[in-house]
């Protein structure tokens, strides 16, 4: 792991904390415990977000009073349920995945979960499936969290714009990769389409933005956050 100082690396203090953090604050979770060995056996990468991240996404869909959320990037349904579980009664989630077997585990995962009523699992590209959502005219998402394939981030930005209304919430994850988000001459596609990604939100109007770096079991990254106006 690289190290944010460059003298050693802190990943496992890293590590250390989070789990002293988990212990402290959140409950024990045998749903959200059993959705990461169930995604082990699978053999789907382990590129969840981390317990205190997923906590994170919980609190936004509470403290927002977000009814409607859009997901671009379910793997296997672990934000997906953080998402889900904050929601208000009649709330929903619709969730965007590529690959047809994440989509089946994560389906597998929401129904143990009891969320299958209330999350939509879209299997395709995400950017075929947000124009559908469009043409379907449902209202608007309250909150898109944006975690799938990063070149196409600043796209997904663009749809996330489409499908919400002012006071809506974004919020696009892994936008430090490590610190390399700030290598200006990469032509690594993840890090070129999270610079892009990132100099949109930073020049679009529409959008009260920041992005936070952050530390932890998951190593060093970061999120944006974004209010549409
Ligand atoms: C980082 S993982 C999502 C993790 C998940 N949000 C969580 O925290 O539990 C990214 C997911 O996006 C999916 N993905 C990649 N490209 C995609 C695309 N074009 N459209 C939709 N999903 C895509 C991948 O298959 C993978 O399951």
């Amino acid at each position: 792991m690289r190290s944010a100082t460059g003298d050693h690396d802190p990943g496992s203090a890293w590590t250390e904390v989070d789990e002293y953090l988990v212990q402290t604050l959140l409950p024990e979770d045998e749903v959200l415990e059993l959705v990461v060995d169930e995604n082990q056996a699978a053999g789907l990468p382990a590129i969840d977000v981390s317990p205190l991240q997923g906590s994170l996404l919980s609190l936004l869909v509470r403290m927002t009073g977000a009814r409607r959320v859009l997901e671009i990037g379910t793997l296997g349904g672990f934000s997906t349920i953080h998402l889900a579980r904050a929601l208000p009664p009649g709330g929903r989630v619709v969730t965007c995945e590529y690959e047809p077997r994440h989509a089946e585990v994560a389906r597998r995962n929401l129904d143990r979960a009891r969320f299958s009523d209330v999350v939509d699992v879209r299997v395709g590209a995400a950017l075929d499936t947000l124009p559908q959502l469009a043409a379907e005219g449902g209202d608007p998402f309250d909150l898109v969290f944006i975690d799938a394939d990063k070149p196409n981030n600043p796209h997904y930005l663009e749809w996330a714009l489409r499908l919400t209304r002012p006071g809506s919430v974004i919020v696009g994850d892994n936008v430090v990769r490590g610190g390399r988000v700030a290598e200006e001459a990469s032509t690594d596609p993840a890090i070129t389409g999270t610079r892009t990604f990132l100099e949109a939100l930073g020049e679009d109007p529409r959008l009260e933005v920041t992005a936070l770096q952050t530390v932890g079991a998951k190593g060093w990254d970061g999120f944006a956050l974004a209010l549409v106006r």
